[in-house]
């Protein structure tokens, strides 16, 4: 298992076909909701105010994490910025 904490700042081109634009937003969320539903996309968060998400991914590796982001229809028009977690030695959950 490897957590990963990624914020994806989405930079569609204003000029894009608006028809062009509402389907690839739509598969992206298909796309997102059945990785959710695999447990491997953890955490989905707007933040306010932009549009912008941060994510939580629970992976087995880098690689991995690396083809589900290539793979989101919105990976053209994105800028993502990706942080490997590991536990904190404080925590007191298991
Ligand atoms: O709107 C976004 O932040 C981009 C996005 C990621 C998953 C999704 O459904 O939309």
């Amino acid at each position: 298992m490897a957590l990963f904490h990624v914020r994806m700042d989405v930079k569609i081109p204003h000029d894009l076909d608006p028809e062009v634009r509402a389907e690839t937003v739509a598969r992206e969320k298909a796309y997102s909701q059945e990785l959710q539903r695999s447990g491997k996309w953890k955490e989905l968060w707007r933040i306010v105010g932009q549009y912008s998400n941060i994510s939580i991914f629970d992976v087995e590796s880098a690689d991995e994490l690396h083809e589900l982001l290539q793979g989101l229809p919105l990976f053209p028009y994105m800028d993502m910025e990706v942080m490997a977690l590991t536990r904190h030695p404080s925590r007191i959950d298991d």
